[in-house]
């Protein structure tokens, strides 16, 4: 399941360059930034509602933060590409985050 991300991001450079007619990524790259931002923004307010009916049991299966968070995590990727920026140094990054505890990675980040 891991290498999803690899052989999406692949489809999403692809896409850079592809027909707005034929493809919904390309479609918005053609609008350009702001419409990226703005479907990214709009992603993230409909994640926030349906973990909140996630917790208020509204809905037990989850399914629908599930779908929402995929497409909060799909327009950032394509957020990164019309930027010019590959997905993998955002998973470099957090390997090289894993097991340094953000408690001591904020202290150490006051202390200085
Ligand atoms: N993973 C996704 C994916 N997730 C969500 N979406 C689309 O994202 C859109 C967002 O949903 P909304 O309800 O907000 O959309 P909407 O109301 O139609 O959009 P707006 O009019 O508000 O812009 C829907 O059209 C979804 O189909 C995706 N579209 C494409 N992909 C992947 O990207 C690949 C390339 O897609 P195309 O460029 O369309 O070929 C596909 O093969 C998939 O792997």
């Amino acid at each position: 399941m891991s290498d999803i991300l690899d052989r999406l991001g692949e489809v999403l450079e692809q896409r850079r360059h592809a027909d707005p007619d034929s493809s919904y990524v390309a479609s918005l790259h053609a609008k350009g930034l702001n419409k990226i931002l703005e479907k990214v923004g709009e992603e993230a307010t409909e994640t926030i509602l349906a973990a909140k009916d996630s917790a208020a049991d509204l809905d037990e299966n989850h399914q629908a933060v599930v779908a929402e968070t995929a497409d909060l995590w799909f327009h950032s990727l394509v957020m990164l590409s019309h930027l010019g920026i590959d997905h993998r140094p955002v998973l470099e990054e957090l390997a090289r985050r894993f097991g340094i505890s953000g408690l001591d990675e904020k202290a150490a980040r006051t202390s200085e």
